[in-house]
Order: structure tokens, then sequence, then C-alpha cells
């Protein structure tokens, strides 16, 4: 086990964490409702059984006709008749030739017809002899028409298998009539939570107690990523209640996360009962906050634990635990974005850790910091827009350009 100094890197850290989620893929999919998929992993690439738009369709609410006629109609002064209306759903006539048809957005472009006129840029007129148009714009073949798999070519692939399934790739299985998708199962997560200082919200809180966010932390950040998960509840600061809560949780899920108790003190259970239960393969990385960090192996389900400290149990859970549950499903994408800010803030202590600040993006573009950077401050990332990834033995000037990863990469 690695545990001395020097720590681990996050970068190490990580693609220890990464390698084993590689080599451990969950195989099992099922055939999911496309409603409701959100959230989930596909499971296999998506072919496209259709082409989009099927059909050729206008783009705009006006009259579709034939360009030369268009041209013929302008140069003779001579109004074109409207011969039939076309809606949305309803496929049309062929055009007659020398004609204009009255067309709405979506509607199926008639045969003969190679473009659409808005209906801003002709003028209706009606008589005793019908309806005609006169155009004050000479349109272009194809102008305004939505051509046959313009957005989709049957047989492309439109999803890859790893794909983490959002509104716009659901919307995109939807518009080729897919009702269903084959998706990775669902990864079952056990979480428990160490410490007798403990209680939950509605209950009174007895002296020397704190209430148990990070169940509320973790239990979200877990639903976000489309987890099942089985929540042991508060475990008291006992090697015995730790093991036989491990070791139940181990044995009937895919990964084992615990809150707290990974520190180095007489009351932090979590390693010993780690490495009296299965083993241990990292602890302690060189991240701040988050250094106590534990990753090993319960019987058949992996194991996390996060630090106590409710900001440290955020912070490595977005930057560890969420790439590691996305690739064990299957996920090869799992690094976020990150981009490079200005900061407007002075950070002049460097610290020996790779540091995640709390920081938020002000009016002028640059980042300003939280005041208080404490592992407990849960305020900080309410506070925050997202996180500047500070490498050790770094300060920070006013105008020097940082790493920004936002909360919306990591969440
Ligand atoms: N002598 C040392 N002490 C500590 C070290 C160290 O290297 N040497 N590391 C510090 C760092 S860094 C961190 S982070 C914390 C993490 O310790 P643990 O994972 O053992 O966590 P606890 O001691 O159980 O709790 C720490 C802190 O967080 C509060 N807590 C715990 N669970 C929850 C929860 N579910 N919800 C809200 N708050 C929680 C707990 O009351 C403590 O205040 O260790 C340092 N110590
Ligand atoms: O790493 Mo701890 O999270 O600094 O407080």
């Amino acid at each position: 086990m690695k545990n001395s100094s020097p720590l681990l890197s996050v970068n190490e850290a990580l693609s220890i964490m990464l390698e084993a989620a590689t080599h451990a893929p969950m195989t099992h999919t099922a055939q999911l409702p496309t409603l409701l998929a959100n959230n989930r992993i596909l499971a296999s690439s998506i072919s496209a059984p259709m082409n989009v738009p099927s059909i050729e369709n206008s783009q705009m609410d006006g009259y579709a006709l034939n360009a030369l006629d268009a041209q013929n109609s302008i140069e003779t002064n001579q109004p074109l008749p409207v011969s039939q209306r076309i809606a949305a759903g309803h496929p049309g006539k062929p055009l007659q030739a020398g004609t204009a048809a009255r067309i709405f957005t979506g509607a199926p472009m008639p045969h003969g017809a190679d473009c659409v006129v808005m209906q801003e840029q002709c003028e209706l007129i009606e008589n005793a002899d019908g309806k005609f148009i006169k155009l004050n714009h000479l349109p272009k073949a194809g102008e305004w028409v939505r051509h046959i798999g313009e957005d989709i070519r049957r047989g492309s692939v439109i999803l890859k298998a790893g794909t983490r399934l959002r509104a716009q790739e659901l919307g995109l299985a939807a518009s080729v009539g897919l009702a269903t998708l084959p998706i990775k199962r669902p990864l079952k997560v056990a979480i428990f939570f160490t410490g007798d200082e403990l209680a939950m919200p509605g209950d009174p809180l007895p002296p020397g107690a704190i209430y148990n966010s990070n169940r509320f932390l973790i239990n979200s950040l877990l639903e976000n990523l489309g987890c099942e998960v089985h929540d042991f509840g508060i475990v008291p600061d006992s090697l015995g209640a730790t093991r036989s809560t491990l070791k139940q949780a181990a044995f009937e899920n895919d990964v084992v996360i615990t809150s707290g108790g990974a520190s180095v003190g007489e009351e932090d259970h979590i390693k010993p009962a780690v490495e009296a239960e299965g083993k241990l393969n990292m602890w302690q990385i060189s991240v701040k906050p988050g250094k106590p960090l534990a990753f090993g192996q319960v019987g058949r389900a992996f194991f996390v634990g996060l630090p106590g400290n409710p900001v440290s149990s955020f912070v490595t859970f977005l930057l560890f635990v969420r790439p590691f549950l996305l690739r064990l499903q299957g996920v090869v994408d799992v690094a976020p974005k990150s981009f490079q800010v200005r900061a407007d803030f002075t950070w002049a202590k460097a610290d020996k850790r790779n540091e995640f600040l709390r920081a938020k993006l002000n009016a002028d573009g640059g980042l300003e910091l939280f005041p208080s950077q404490g592992s407990a401050v849960l305020s900080s990332t309410v506070w925050g827009d997202g996180l500047v990834d500070n490498p050790a033995g770094q300060t920070i000037q006013p105008g020097d350009m940082v790493k920004f990863i936002p909360f919306s990469e990591l969440i």
C-alpha cells in the first residue's frame, strides 16, 4: 500500500482509481424506455434507423414554389396563383407549374417546388379569380427548405457507447423514433457515515453533536449520477460497528462509500476496518481539501473512504468518485472541462498540497475567492461557481491566469 510521503498526486490517485474501474466494467445492460433514460449510460452505440428529416419540408411559414417561376413572376410582374394549402403533417399534391403553394413551417414540400418564400417577403392578393402572391424577394433554389437527412443520415452513428445521456441525447434518440435504449444497469452504491457526533436533521441536536450534512451531499451527488443508493445511515465510532457495516455493505453492492473516520486519530476506524475486511490500495492524497481520501476493495465491491469534513467530502467526490463511477459504467471521457480565468484575488500562502479553492466568477469575468477556505465551511460551496485548481507550492497574484473548473462540469 502506498501511504507514506511523498503523498500521491491528484493525477496519480485518479489514475489508480480509473485503471481499477476500466478493468472492472459493469457488463449488465437493459433496454430502458427513452423517457426514463435521463442520466443513464448508453451500453452500445446507436445507428440511426432513419433519415431526419425523413421528408423535405419547409423551414418557414410562406409559399412553396419553383425558383424559376419566381424569377419569371418578378420579371414579368405577374403574381403567382396560389394553387393549394399544405399544413404540417398533411402531404400536399404535386405543385402545378407556374403556381405557388401556401405552406407552413414543418409541412412537406410539394413535388415540383424547390424553395420557400417567407410570407413577410411577398404580398397576398385576393380577388374574384382567387389568391395570388406578388414576390418582393427573388428566392434561390433550396431556400428555406429542410432537406432529407440534413440533421441525421440513416445508418450513421448518432450516439456512442459510454455516452452519459442528457436531455440532448434523449431528444436526438427520440428524433429517430427510438422508444427504448440499451443502458448500463445502475451501479449499486452503499454509503454510510461514521461519527458519534452525527445527528439527523429533524432530531434534536445533543451537546457536541452536528448534523449529518454529508448524508445529503453524497446522496444527491450519487442520485445525479443515476446510482442506486443503499444508505446504511450513521455508524458509531467503533472498529466492530465499522467492520460489520462495511462487510454487509460490500456484500450487496458494487461500491461502498464512507464518510469520516479516514484520518489518523484513534476514533478513525475506516483504515483498519478496510484492512481487516479487504484491501486498501491507496490512502492520503496531496490534495487540499481531502487528504485522507482512501480507495480499496472489500469483497467484490470497490471501497472509497471520503474524509469527514464536508467540503473535503464534496471536493473529493467531485474530483475522484465522480470520474471513477462514470468509468465503471464505461464512460470514456470522464475529465471535467477546465478554463483559464483571470484571478482577481491574492493567494499568498502556497500549500504543499494541490489546492482546490472555492471561487466565484465576478461581473468583470474574473474570479473571486470565498473568504474562508476551511474544510468545514460548506457555505463556500454554495457561494462558489467552481474550483480553482492551484498546483502545490503556488501563490496567486491578481491578474494571474488560473485553472478554473466550474461546478457544472463536476456535478
Ligand atoms: N493529526 C491529524 N489530524 C487530522 C489530519 C491529519 O493528517 N493528522 N487530517 C485532517 C484532515 S486534512 C481532514 S480532511 C480530516 C478528515 O478526517 P476524517 O476523515 O477522519 O473525518 P472525521 O475525523 O470523522 O471528521 C472530520 C470533521 O468532519 C466532521 N464530520 C464528519 N462526518 C460528518 C458528516 N457526515 N457530516 C458533517 N460533518 C461531518 C466531523 O465532525 C469533524 O469535524 O482530519 C483532519 N485531522
Ligand atoms: O484535507 Mo483536509 O480536507 O485539509 O481538511
